[in-house]
């Protein structure tokens, strides 16, 4: 193991986006490295780097954005951004860092796209911009702080350069999809992108996709909770409506996408044994998480009921691209109206998986898990409270009614007339935001699980 590759392998478990929090790292090799920018012997320089990791058999890629400086030199605003100092590997001593961190780095890998042949870059490593694109370059990159399972760095009010952080080879599905909504006023238009040719694989693979930023847009899941909170203070008079009329656009909104994707990208219908093998895939997700999360036990019986019952509708399901990972936290409300971002699908999961086919329901069933994600979150701090709960619970059964309204009116297959795929969906959701609260997050852990244990105890939905 080079100094580097050890440095790396003790900061890469404390970052935010490293899906493998918990299990020790025993394998670690810098599969590729890149220069992108070089400012002279003393100057910043930055490096992509793939790093591939191993643990307990399983093996994950992670892009590493690579800052160095001469040690002794970093500012005290690149401090947490510290990797540690480098003395074998790098040539001379360097301070290694983060990239995604510093202003003036950040700034020169936007210059990247306005010059993407410019001397110095392999050609392993590629900068794409749409035809007749020109990039606006002179702005910084600020790094978005929220919860992010990848970094985002902001150009002022031009573009969103989204650096995926756990790189699967090939294509990203969430520079894909936005491809295939371009000019639709409902996603964020894409600029551009950066790709790689990894090692033993033919089709590049995407590192980064730069969008054009979308101002005053208001967080779905903020503009959610701001509602249920006022809503649990008291404030308002029609309070269990609050956002209702707020959801039931955005399940318009989330209908018009889905018809768009399925007008540009291939669409298909279910069959009995896709269905069957879609119900065996929910179990064996249900028995992963079983595995780490013993309260989960107690429930299984009613959840694996309901992938069984799943597994026998005998309706055509319809099926195409969906976004894959939806919830209030992925939809912007702008003047006009919602945006949806971020079709990258669960970053948890293989991207072979999140290409595949699937029921537009499965993201009607993120969304309405999000609705009682709302409730549950602000019902942490107050336990034992049954009004409260009560007028919680009230707030998301109004929103997911809503929000299904909404979308069949938008045009989408209407959820009330699919309550046992939906079911099933819903409940396979939540199995996998156990896990990953567990790994996350665990003082919302019982968020997740609270809904499966309400959900499991409801009674069976008519056949
Ligand atoms: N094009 C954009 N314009 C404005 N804000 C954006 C844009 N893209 C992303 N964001 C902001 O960045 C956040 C994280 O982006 P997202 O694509 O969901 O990343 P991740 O996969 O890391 O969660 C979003 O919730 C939103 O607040
Ligand atoms: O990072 P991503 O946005 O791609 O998605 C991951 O993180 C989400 C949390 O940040 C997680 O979403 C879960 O928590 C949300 C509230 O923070 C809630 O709105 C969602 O309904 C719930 O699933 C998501 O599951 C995970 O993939």
């Amino acid at each position: 193991m080079s100094q580097l590759e050890e440095l790396l392998a003790a900061w890469l478990p404390r970052q935010r986006w490293f899906s493998g929090k918990g299990i020790p790292i025993q394998q670690i090799r810098i599969e590729s490295r890149h220069t992108l920018v070089t400012t002279g012997p003393d100057g910043p320089g930055l490096d992509v780097l793939v790093v591939r990791t191993g643990q307990r058999g399983r093996s994950s890629r992670y892009q590493v954005l690579l800052g160095s400086r001469p040690p002794g030199s970093l500012p005290p605003d690149l401090a947490r951004a510290a990797i540690g100092v480098c003395r074998a590997a790098c040539g001379r001593p360097k301070a290694v860092y983060d990239a995604a961190h510093d202003a003036q780095l950040t700034g020169l890998l936007l210059e990247r796209f306005a010059l993407p042949a410019a001397p110095g870059l392999s050609g392993q490593v590629r900068f794409r911009t749409l035809p007749g694109e020109r990039i606006r370059t002179g702005s910084p990159g600020r790094m978005l702080t929220g919860e992010q399972s990848n970094t985002s760095l902001v150009f002022g009010q031009d573009y969103v350069l989204k650096t995926f952080r756990r790189l699967w080879p090939g294509p990203n599905p969430d520079l894909e999809l936005n491809m295939a909504l371009s000019g639709s006023p409902y996603a964020a238009r894409p600029c551009g992108w950066i790709e790689a040719d990894l090692p033993g694989y033919a089709t590049p693979t995407t590192l980064a996709m730069l969008q054009t930023f979308i101002p005053q847009a208001a967080d779905g899941w903020v503009l959610a909770t701001a509602g249920a909170r006022a809503l649990l203070e008291g404030a308002g008079t029609d309070r269990e409506s609050a956002f209702a009329g707020e959801a039931a656009r955005l399940g318009r909104t989330t209908a018009r996408v889905h018809r768009s994707l399925a007008g540009a990208l291939p669409t298909d219908v279910l069959s009995p044994a896709g269905a069957g093998e879609l119900a065996q895939a929910m179990v064996e997700r249900l028995a992963t998480a079983g595995a780490e999360v013993p309260e989960l036990a107690e429930h299984a019986p009613r959840v694996m009921a309901a992938y069984a019952d799943f597994a026998e509708v005998d309706e055509p399901l319809p099926i195409q691209r969906i976004h894959g990972d939806y919830h209030l936290g992925q939809v912007v409300r702008t003047g006009e109206g919602w945006v949806l971002l971020d079709f990258e699908g669960e970053p948890t999961m293989p991207v072979r998986d999140r290409r595949r086919l699937s029921s537009p329901l499965r993201d009607v069933a993120g969304m309405l898990r999000s609705f009682d994600y709302a409730a549950g979150f602000l019902l942490v701090g107050h336990p034992d409270d049954p009004e409260l709960e009560w007028a919680a619970r009230a707030w998301a059964r109004n929103n997911r009614e809503a929000f299904c309204r909404g979308y069949a009116d938008g045009g989408g297959p209407d959820p009330d007339k699919h309550l046992a795929v939906l079911r099933a969906f819903e409940f396979d959701k939540a199995v996998y935001e156990v896990l990953y609260e567990a790994r996350n997050r665990p003082n919302w852990l019982r968020v997740p699980l609270e809904s499966i244990a309400a959900a499991a105890a409801a009674p069976p939905v008519p056949g």
